[in-house]
């Protein structure tokens, strides 16, 4: 049977020892010692009526580390001008790419699918005192609710994972932001550690290059220049200290060395555009059309940013930005899958966490 120990009691609960006590009316039970490993990435509408890409995009732009204009500036253009349309567009977007069968965005699909391989690895180690789960910043399931959950579960420390290999205030940022809000609200706290980007980590670089490898391989004619194609931000964050650009650029050179490639055979590109403001760039959709009207007839194009596919690389790159290159003149389109639940990406999405939770396991 648990023992309980209160907290004054000389000999304490150790952390490890897995006993979860029954407190006296209105004390807190002491948890027993356990370690959450959360993955967290951006979120996704739960369906993609109006109503529910109104609610999941509201959330999303009306987040300040995404859209940073003042409020009395932006709510009002958003409320009354952009949320008005974009729900009919972005769910136009999302409906020719939605995971019929379990009725749910494919990034929901395949984050889930990387957490239970995830949990099968770190449990394999370290047993049931490791619990292994994920969350989303927008929408389901909140990052709010999953802490809470791992908190009764017995998790007195907990390793909070952005799935953000780049460093983006809008992505890795605002997922941490939302972290410490919910330990704002706490009365006992776990212990908490944030997992740096990792766009220069040797396994997360070598799972990479060898999607790119496979998809060269199986491709009908050999692709004369791999388009590394990022999410873009807009320029004023980079020119505020935000290292997004410069972490992508950094990928794409070192992606380049793992492949060996030449200067020519790879370039570095940023998608999604938001707005009228200058955002990084070169802009992939234009850039894939230039290339083809130089005489590039067969690319790649891979979304080293993104650890599962989404709508921006299954609608936006594989259908608006392929028919860009078809329609300058360019022949074959081959789009490299993002590193999702393969076994190399979540064998570096492991030494990665084993990496943070070194004397806590
Ligand atoms: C409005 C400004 C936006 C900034 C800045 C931004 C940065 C940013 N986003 C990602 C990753 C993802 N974004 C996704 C979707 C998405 N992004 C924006 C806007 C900004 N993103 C919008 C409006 C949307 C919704 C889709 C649409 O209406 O076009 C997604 C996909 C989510 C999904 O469910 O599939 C991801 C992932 C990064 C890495 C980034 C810069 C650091
Ligand atoms: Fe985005
Ligand atoms: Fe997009």
């Amino acid at each position: 049977m648990a023992v309980f120990k209160h907290s004054s009691d000389s000999a304490l609960v150790a952390p490890g020892e897995g006993r979860l006590g029954h407190a006296p009316r209105g004390h807190p039970a002491l948890p027993e010692g356990k370690v959450g490993v959360v993955l967290a990435n951006l979120g996704t509408p739960d369906a993609t009526d109006y109503w529910s890409m109104r609610r999941y995009l509201g959330e999303f732009l009306s987040d300040r580390r995404v859209v940073d204009y003042p409020r009395w500036l932006w709510q009002p253009l958003l409320q009354l001008v952009i949320l008005i349309r974009r729900p009919f567009v972005s769910g136009k977007a999302y409906r020719s790419i939605w995971n019929q069968g379990l009725d749910e965005s494919p990034l929901l699909t395949i984050t889930r699918e990387q957490t239970a391989k995830l949990a099968t690895r770190l449990e394999s180690a370290f047993g049931d005192r490791v619990e292994v789960d994920f969350c989303m910043r927008y929408g389901n399931p909140s990052t709010d609710s999953v802490l809470r959950r791992l908190q009764a579960r017995g998790c007195e420390r907990i390793l909070f994972f952005p799935l953000y290999p780049q460093y983006g205030s809008p992505t890795t940022a605002t997922a941490c932001d939302q972290v410490f809000r919910t330990l704002m609200t706490l009365k006992w706290q776990p212990s908490v550690r944030t997992v740096p980007a990792y766009y220069r980590h040797p396994d997360y670089l070598e799972a990479l290059a060898g999607s790119v490898r496979e998809a060269y391989e199986a491709a009908q004619t050999a692709p004369e220049v791999l388009v590394a194609s990022y999410h873009g931000v807009p320029k004023r964050y980079l020119d505020a200290g935000d290292p997004y650009y410069c972490h992508c650029r950094q990928t794409t050179r070192l992606l380049q060395e793992a492949l060996g490639m030449s200067d020519e055979a790879i370039e570095t590109t940023f998608q999604s555009k938001f707005g009228p403001e200058e955002w990084v760039g070169p802009a992939t959709v234009e850039r894939v059309a230039a290339l083809a009207r130089e005489g590039r007839r067969h690319i790649a194009v891979i979304s080293p940013a993104f650890a599962a596919d989404c709508v921006e690389t299954l609608e936006e790159i594989q259908q608006e930005i392929r028919d860009a290159f078809l329609a300058a003149g360019g022949e074959t389109f081959t789009y490299v899958p993002c590193l999702n639940a393969r076994d190399d990406h979540v064998a570096a999405l492991e030494a990665i966490a084993r990496q943070e939770l070194a004397g806590w396991l």
